[in-house]
């Protein structure tokens, strides 16, 4: 019997996490590539011209084609018919050609190029789309935003799809097993992406001290063909599974149109959709804006560029003290003894407060930004752990939207308050962010591993696909509505800015960023009222969203 078991590769725990790290490593570069631009906003609109709304509206074309063209849908179909190797390979190739098509749309060569000639011109709105102003496009956009948002917009039909593939594979892999700290691993890896862009964005565009924004893109370029590497790899392993199992693939859970009228039909399900809508629309969106929020924000005194703390070495040790950080927090999940435990997390804690010393003394808003998703990668899987045995993921949903909108209060309010004060605005951003941080791990720990209680889970795959759907909707509307906000909020600089006042270096770092902050703050008190509801929805169905996933 024990033979028998020991005979699929699965079985084997050193060959599940082996594949989990192919999956969450590809996972790692494609939100590495995601944010790739969100820490140069600044110099986008310097080097480029985008002002916000072009900013933001390339940025938000990252989920046009998956909510309005439904690519999302058809991706779930497809994984269903084709499986998660064929449609893993899929979304690295995809995810590939766009970003390929964005990094050129941002290079010097298509500057005066005859493609550059031809999306000034043309492009200017899409029919049907305009008149509902929801268009990806404008008349004066620049035409490399244009060009990029047209190769973003490719882009997130790959991610979103290696979203569903990777949840799907991970199922695959762990179902019976380690299920939920797979998981949580996964989207502690992709936080790690988000933090690594922060740090490493910047340092490339700023390469040999000539700016030129291409280059970071190139990085992720260059990341996303790895990712593409670690798909294939991955075909290689889950075909000999199959071969061992003598499944064929996906067949035992497929994809049908009808069920998705099953899972529109629960309560439960939408109101936790709605919640994760309001709340991820707080969240990605502002990742998008934040570094750019804090340097309008804080004072920083700049750095004598002969310094220690200019030099790239100092960029790679504060990310080696980072990685420090995300290890120490992470294996602290699996230490046996308490002494152990205590001892990895004072680690984290001492690492965490080096970090954040380095990300002061560098003036730089996107060290200081990194922190927030690297307290993410350390407490996600804590607090997964804690799902699967204590429960209470109805309760950390509500704790994580209160947070959310404190935090996004303190930016619009307080952190204003500070400015010319560069310790006193150092110390709130970096308190703020790092409670920010934990709401961000409240919530998409307990929110992803709350789905299979509400849906059948020979729907679960469908469930997953209509939620990154309906999440898609405010992830390409808020990132575009916080760009529009900010030029409306800001006539005068927009104004200056187009007289010639004052240039773009100094405009792109003056903006007031409280009409956008209270918005999000906004979307966080929605998503609380929502907490509330589907607490009691709870309480009144017994959907078990307060219970412990494992049962002792
Ligand atoms: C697991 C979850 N992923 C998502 O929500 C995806 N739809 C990614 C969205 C990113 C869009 N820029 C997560 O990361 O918590």
């Amino acid at each position: 019997m024990v033979e028998k078991i020991q005979q699929t590769l699965r079985d084997s725990a050193a060959m599940r996490w082996t594949v989990l790290l192919l999956l969450a490593f590809a996972m790692f570069c494609s939100y590495i590539f995601m944010d790739i631009l969100s820490p140069i906003k600044d110099l986008m609109q310097s080097t480029r011209g985008w002002d916000s709304t072009a900013f933001g509206t390339m940025q938000g074309s990252e989920t046009f084609l998956n909510v309005f063209i439904f690519f999302l849908i058809f991706a779930g179909i497809i994984l269903d018919k084709m499986g998660v190797r064929f449609t893993a390979i899929l979304s690295g190739v995809v995810m590939l050609v766009g970003a390929t098509i964005n990094w050129y749309a941002v290079t010097e060569s298509f500057q005066g190029s005859g493609l550059d000639t031809w999306f000034t011109n043309n492009l200017n709105y899409i029919p049907g789309f305009d008149e509902l102003g929801i268009s990806p496009f404008y008349k004066g956009m620049p035409a490399s935003a244009k060009f990029a948002a047209v190769g973003f917009m490719i882009f997130g039909c790959g991610v979103e799809m290696a979203g569903i593939t990777v949840s799907r594979g991970i199922v695959k892999w762990f179902k019976g097993r380690e299920m939920a700290l797979a998981m949580g691993s996964e989207m502690a890896l992709a936080r790690l992406g988000v933090a690594s862009c922060m740090i490493f964005s910047p340092v490339f565009a700023k390469l040999g001290g000539n700016i030129d924004v291409s280059r970071s893109v190139a990085f992720g370029v260059i990341l996303l063909l790895v990712a593409l590497i670690m798909f294939i790899v991955y075909f290689f392993a889950d075909k000999k599974l199959d071969a061992q199992t003598g499944e064929a693939e996906e067949k035992d859970d497929p994809f049908k149109l009808s069920d998705l009228g099953k899972i529109m039909s629960s309560m439960g399900f939408w109101l936790v959709a709605l919640l994760c809508v309001l709340y991820y629309s707080a969240i990605f969106p502002f990742q998008k804006y934040a570094v750019n929020m804090l340097q309008c924000n804080l004072t920083f005194n700049p750095v004598d560029p002969n310094s220690f703390w200019a030099t790239n070495t100092v960029t790679i040790i504060q990310y080696c003290i980072m990685l420090v950080v995300a290890a120490a927090a992470f294996a602290s999940n699996f230490s046996k003894t308490k002494g152990m435990k205590y001892g990895l997390l004072a680690l984290a804690v001492v690492s965490l407060i080096i970090f954040c010393y380095m990300g002061y003394m560098r003036q730089s808003a996107e060290t200081i930004f990194a922190v927030f998703p690297l307290l993410a990668v350390g407490i996600t899987p804590i607090l997964g752990n804690y799902v699967d045995h204590k429960g209470k993921a109805a309760s950390m949903l509500v704790i994580g939207s209160v947070l959310l909108i404190i935090c996004h209060l303190t930016f619009a309010f307080i952190l204003p308050m500070f400015q010319g004060n560069a310790i006193g605005g150092v110390v709130v951003a970096y308190v703020t962010i790092l409670v920010l941080g934990a709401s961000f791990s409240l919530v998409p720990a307990s929110l992803w591993p709350s789905v299979p209680k509400l849906v059948d889970s020979k729907i679960i795959g469908s469930a997953y696909a209509l939620i990154f759907w309906v999440q898609n909707i405010g992830l390409w509307l808020f990132p575009l509505l916080i760009g529009k906000v900010l030029d409306k909020t800001n006539p005068q600089l927009v104004a200056d800015l187009k007289s010639g006042i004052i240039t773009p270096e100094e405009a792109a770092i003056s903006y007031n960023y409280t009409a956008p902050l209270v918005m999000l703050a906004c979307l966080g008190g929605a998503a609380l009222i929502l907490g509330f509801i589907l607490k009691a929805v709870d309480k009144k169905k017994g959907l078990g969203l307060e219970l412990p996933n494992i049962q002792k």
